[in-house]
């Protein structure tokens, strides 16, 4: 079982054996046991300190000791920013779920990009499903271009990282900083979203009017304590670099630190524990009260990419329309459903399938909804078994031409929204 330490962003000390954490300095001359520190940094060393996200790491080795990259050829789905494959599409597009691997495939091989936006490794989001039957073994990723937010849909993942280990299932998130090693391990046929943040790091939004407390509580947030391996086996490491895929080998587990320190690490979210706020009064909120998780942009209040979830709910609006409205919205839009159904759709968006509504384009409930929504008797009604979410981001998000190409693209999405009767005005 793993242990956790909890908080977002706080200053950790963990160590795996008594006495590995040097006391009162990150960099002794002799550290204990003969270990090697080493920094990683999330942000740059200047960076407001608010802001600044580093971890002082204690291992068998330094991460240096490794032979040149080589260009990798697996994940052959996965595509980096500016996704420029195919134009991007107006439309409203809206996918299937992604079936299950029938070939032994772990979560690296298995990443199959749908789309994103702005600049490798710079600004914007990458967003990916995987699809995975089996676990990463003797072998480790590390993505420089971006942090991940894993977003589990069918089957309970363990991320063994540098830092600790991550148990993580459907209805919990993971969040593993830009840079640090990891390997998934699956039980079975396995499935869920990505979005890779090439942006500012997640971080909680602001409350605001809404006080002190609510919606993600930062306690919430679980980090586990420093746990190693000391296994000499040849291990391959797998280092996404400026969208490009590279390999090398080395002798021994790349998880071997002993210690750690610092605010730079992998964490996990129980989406059950959000403290969804919503109307007591009447009208249909805008989705930012559902902010989970927010990467800034360089404008103010406008994301890089809100990481949005739709959780169970008591809807008690008055002389509402309580579903979604009809919105086209400056930002752009990736949904994904974890389980159960989502208010604004009726059919066809199913737990693994997912969405794209761009900047501008005219969505809202489908026609069955809207019609349900219209005629409902108003009385207090709770939405459960249901959890849908969003990538909500202020730059287009370009679709790879797998995206455009797959028969999982719904070609008839657009139906939904089609033979809305015509409002009548007075003679
Ligand atoms: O389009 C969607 O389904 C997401 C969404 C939900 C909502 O409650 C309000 C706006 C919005 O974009
Ligand atoms: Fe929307």
């Amino acid at each position: 079982m793993t242990e956790y330490v909890t908080g977002f962003g706080n200053h950790f000390s963990t160590e795996a054996v008594p006495g590995a954490l040097p006391i009162g300095r990150n960099s002794p001359q002799q550290v204990p046991f003969g270990l090697y520190a080493e920094q990683l940094s999330g942000t740059a060393f200047t960076a407001p300190r608010a802001e600044n996200r580093r971890s002082w790491l204690y291992r068998l080795r330094p991460t240096a000791n490794h032979p040149p990259l080589k260009p990798y050829d697996g994940a052959p789905l996965l595509r980096s920013a500016p996704f420029d494959e195919v134009p991007p599409s107006p439309n409203r597009l809206r996918w299937d779920p992604l079936p299950l691997p029938e070939k032994p495939t772990d979560f690296l091989d298995g990443l199959t990009s749908y789309g994103g936006n702005g600049q490798v490794g710079e600004q914007g989001i990458g967003i990916h499903l995987y699809a995975a039957n089996r676990s990463m073994a003797h072998r480790a990723f590390q993505n420089a271009d971006g942090e991940l937010l894993i977003v589990p849909q069918q089957g309970a993942l363990r991320i063994v990282t540098e830092l600790g280990v991550l148990d993580v299932a459907p209805l919990q998130i993971a969040l593993i900083p830009r840079g640090l090693r990891f390997r998934v391990e699956v039980d079975g046929p396995t499935r869920g979203y990505v979005c890779e943040n090439y942006g500012h790091p997640f971080r909680l939004p602001d409350l605001g009017p809404i006080g002190s407390n609510g919606l993600a509580n930062p306690r919430d947030f679980e980090t586990p304590v420093a746990a190693f391996e000391d296994e000499d086996v040849a291990t391959e490491i797998v280092q996404k670099f400026s969208g490009a895929l590279w390999t090398t080998m080395i002798d021994h587990s790349p998880f071997d630190v002993v210690a750690w320190h610092g605010n730079l690490a992998p964490c996990r979210y129980d989406l059950t524990r959000f403290n969804t706020i919503n109307t007591v009064s009447f009208d249909h909120p805008d989705p930012s009260i559902f902010t989970v998780l927010t990467s800034p942009s360089e404008t103010p209040g406008t994301a890089n990419c809100d990481f949005v979830i739709f959780p169970p709910r008591w809807m008690v609006a008055e002389q509402t329309f309580r579903p979604p409205w009809f919105h086209r919205n400056v930002m752009s839009e990736y949904m994904g459903l974890i389980t159960g159904a989502y208010d604004a759709k009726a059919g066809g968006f199913a737990p693994g399938g997912a969405s794209l509504h761009n900047r501008m384009s005219g969505h809202g409930p489908d026609r069955a909804s809207y019609e349900q929504a219209i005629a409902a008797d108003l009385k207090p009604h709770k939405i459960e078994d249901t959890m849908a979410f969003m990538f909500e981001s202020s730059r287009v998000i370009r679709p790879t031409r797998w995206a455009t190409e797959t028969p999982l693209a719904q070609l008839d999405y657009d139906d939904c929204w089609a033979g809305f009767t015509k409002a009548r005005l007075p003679e």
